[in-house]
């Protein structure tokens, strides 16, 4: 049975006052709704209505990894912060290169039930950076696989990029790039300067990420095709992206939101916690990207929620692996850093953190809240301020920059389809969501 809900007084993005009325896992109406019979109703006084929340870069690890999280762990975690629907990247073991891979990702995803998990597809075999991976078998399997990204490792290879970028043209697919020179960077630490030298990590340049911004922005034109650039970390890199798009080149960038609030002065403190790839950066490399985002130079942002165990952080800084957990504080680091310094508004955080994705990543449907549409919404309180807590994960792993910091606004209520996945900040049980998932299909499929 699906529910019926009514949600009452929201803000929508563009801050008119709006009921919601969902039904049958779409939006039905939007305006002042009497409530129908037998219908929740969730008092949305003061609460802003997003566009459920959609991630395109997440580390889920499953196969392979699953003591740092899992497709259902990491999805819980995104029901917790407010996102429908999540791109899995390809690191897992085995690598997500093969059309059976792929498939498995999308079945656990559907099986879980709080989001659409959409996996991406490996570039080369086993992200080696030799072969091109199965991307047509990808892309044609039943996982329909858009983008292509060897994320955690760059496609440095320059003839092997320019095939990805042709191949992935003739279905409108699109590659995501780890921008990171590997010789430049062989066992970089930390970002290169003054306070590299000062604490004694070796240093991982700006221009490491900026060079292969720029040779693959000049292959997109050459082969006329769609190129996304992952983790966007730099000044340099957003002036990269800013010519590349003046010349109309079909470049899309994205940011994180660790990337727009903190900088490389958390490493002297040496807790691996801020250990992340590509590292933190300096206060003006914050600040161009926070221009960046507003000025629309950067498109989108993206959590890069990458889970890992506590022993591989609670170690010393060298030997610590790279990754910071991002899908539950996402919302709340966005607003800290971008509403609440007045640098955008809801209708943008809508649009760089749901429509815009969605677009990217070819989610036909997503991104909007209409009547009609696929009821994916999010339900964000901002007037709170609370310091974020470890209770405040959902996932599997707690290797967050942000456990102990003071952020602005939490995430109440989020809705998949119809249904509740987190209900009044609570993650909604796990058996209680696959259930509402299996009739949510049966009704599609008309049984
Ligand atoms: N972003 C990270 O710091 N880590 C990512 C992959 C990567 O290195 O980009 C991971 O998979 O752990």
């Amino acid at each position: 049975m699906i529910d019926t809900i009514l949600i009452t007084g929201a803000t929508l993005p563009g801050g008119s006052q709006s009921d919601i009325l969902v039904a049958g896992g779409v939006i039905r109406e939007l305006g002042s709704i009497a409530a129908p019979a037998g219908s929740r109703r969730i008092d949305a006084a003061g609460l802003v209505a997003l566009p459920g929340l959609v991630d395109l870069h997440t580390h889920l690890r499953e196969p392979g990894f699953e003591q740092s999280e899992t497709v259902l762990t990491g999805s819980q975690a995104a029901a917790a912060g407010g996102f429908t629907s999540i791109f899995a990247m390809a690191n897992t073991l085995p690598v997500a290169d093969t059309a059976g891979v792929v498939e498995q990702v999308l079945s656990l995803g559907q099986q879980a039930g709080y989001a659409t998990v959409r996996p991406i597809g490996a570039v080369t075999r086993g992200l080696l950076g030799e072969q091109l991976s199965e991307i047509g078998a990808m892309a044609h399997s039943r996982a329909a696989v858009r983008v292509f990204s060897d994320d955690g490792k760059c496609v440095h290879d320059s003839l092997l990029m320019r095939r990805a970028l042709e191949y992935v043209s003739s279905f409108d697919g699109v590659i995501a790039q780890h921008a990171q020179d590997p010789r430049l960077t062989e066992a970089a630490q930390m970002n290169e300067g003054s306070l590299s030298s000062e604490l004694g990590l070796k240093g991982w340049p700006a221009v490491a990420e900026e060079s292969i911004i720029a040779r693959d922005v000049l292959l997109a034109e050459h082969v006329g095709a769609r190129l996304h650039i992952c983790h966007l970390s730099t000044a340099g890199s957003v002036e990269v992206i800013r010519w590349a798009k003046a010349r109309g080149i079909r470049v899309t960038a994205e940011a994180t939101p660790h990337h727009l609030l903190l900088t490389e002065d958390l490493v002297r403190s040496y807790d691996a916690r801020y250990k992340v790839n590509p590292p933190l950066r300096r206060d003006e490399d914050v600040l161009a990207l926070r221009a960046a985002i507003a000025d629309g130079t950067i498109d989108i942002i993206a959590t890069d929620h990458a889970p890992h165990p506590s022993e591989s952080k609670e170690c010393e800084w060298d030997s610590a692996a790279f990754g910071m957990v991002g899908l539950e504080s996402a919302l709340s680091v966005v607003q800290t850093a971008l509403v609440d310094t007045n640098l955008v508004g809801w209708n943008d955080v809508a649009r760089l953190l749901s429509a815009t994705p969605a677009a990217i990543g070819g989610l036909i449907g997503a991104g909007a809240i209409r009547a009609g549409a696929a009821a994916d919404i999010t339900l964000h309180d901002p007037s709170t301020s609370s310091v974020f807590d470890v209770t405040d994960l959902a996932g599997k792993s707690v290797n967050s920059p942000y456990l102990g910091r003071q952020l602005s606004g939490s995430v109440r209520y989020t809705l998949h389809n119809g249904y509740l996945t987190l209900d009044d900040g609570l993650v909604v049980p796990a058996e209680v969501v696959a259930a509402s998932a299996r009739a949510g299909s049966q009704m599609e499929m008309g049984e």
